[in-house]
């Protein structure tokens, strides 16, 4: 289990009182997550999720917690946070970041139909046109900046024929970002990892979106390529499954349609989805922190679908008159 900062019921039960929310009944490690600590926490009021922050600090977490309560204020299905007496949702638990939002009902959809992918489309065109007046700015901390700092240090783990496909993306994705076309794209607040480990269903009925904790301001066409890479594709290979791609872009076109350029940065697009998690995965995996029980996510997934992002075009955002 990935409980970097174990917190016992005692611990939550004196912190908890700064909360409108009663006495504290029960605490439990949830497993899932990589990057933070999470707990399902049950207190008077019902159910909720306390999360430790890990890495993120107390000058990066206010982007985060106000996005996910602009969202929820604006009926964007998402984690609510719970504010303590004082209005503040980001309070220190054992020296870390911590906060308490609402928890949502269902359960993660693994194996996708269209429909599922449809429902995720129309919320993320959805998402993306409320978060448009969302007044804070904070870059995607996971974006093209990084890539550059990270490639570097990943790089003496690779075997050459690695060494060349991550150089030779690292450079086209730095060629496009500073293209013409790149500065046209539309921009705003994304959640930069909207895979199905972090949206909810309970059957075909989408109940919300979490784990924000990687958003930040950049293009939404990105957003969709981590989307697509994760929602339409078969498991085991990373191949394209063409009716789940036409069902989430069709929805979210359908909602905020796309423009000729996204259509155009579409293909560099999914490719940059690609290396940003085979990049993240290589840092997790030959670079671990300690954790009393963690399996790090498999970077060749992504090496796979970088590989055939740039050998197969796949199908285009939306069909052009
Ligand atoms: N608001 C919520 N409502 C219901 N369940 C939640 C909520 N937040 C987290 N969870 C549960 O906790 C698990 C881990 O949470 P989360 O994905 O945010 O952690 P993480 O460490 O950021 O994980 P990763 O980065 O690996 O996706 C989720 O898979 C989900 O089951
Ligand atoms: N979604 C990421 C984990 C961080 O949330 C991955 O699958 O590599």
């Amino acid at each position: 289990m990935a409980v970097f900062t174990p917190v016992s019921l005692d611990d939550l039960s004196g912190w908890i009182t700064q909360f409108d929310l009663g006495q504290a009944h029960a605490i439990k490690g949830i497993s899932s997550g990589i990057e933070n600590t999470n707990f399902f926490i049950t207190t008077d009021r019902g159910e909720f999720v306390l999360t430790v922050f890990e890495k993120l600090t107390f000058a990066q977490l206010p982007f985060y917690l106000n996005l996910m309560r602009h969202l929820a204020e604006r009926g964007v299905s998402v984690p609510a946070p719970i504010a303590n007496r004082d209005g503040a949702i980001i309070n220190a638990l054992h020296g870390k970041p911590a906060a308490i939002v609402t928890k949502l009902e269902g359960a993660s959809q693994m194996s996708p139909a269209p429909q599922h992918c449809a429902a995720v489309g129309a919320m993320l065109a959805r998402m993306h046109l409320a978060a448009l007046d969302f007044p804070l700015r904070q870059p995607n901390l996971r974006g093209l900046a990084w890539w550059n700092e990270t490639a570097p240090v990943v790089l003496p783990y690779l075997d050459t024929a690695q060494k060349l496909l991550l150089n030779d993306e690292i450079a086209l994705q730095n060629a496009y970002a500073a293209s013409a076309d790149y500065a046209a794209l539309q921009q705003g607040p994304i959640h930069a990892d909207l895979f199905r480990n972090n949206v909810m269903f309970d059957g075909e009925r989408l109940t919300g979106f979490f784990d924000f904790y990687f958003a930040g301001c950049d293009t939404w066409l990105f957003d969709v390529a981590v989307t697509v890479n994760d929602w339409c594709i078969a498991p085991d290979t990373g191949v394209l499954d063409d009716a789940r791609v036409r069902a989430l872009l069709d929805a979210y076109h359908a909602v905020r349609p796309f423009t000729a350029t996204e259509q155009a940065g579409w293909q560099t697009m999914l490719r940059a989805g690609a290396l940003r998690f085979w990049l993240s995965r290589l840092y997790d995996f030959h670079l671990p922190r300690e954790a009393e029980m963690l399996t790090p996510h498999d970077p060749g997934h992504f090496e796979r679908i970088l590989q055939l992002r740039i050998a197969r075009p796949a199908p285009p955002l939306f069909q052009e008159s």
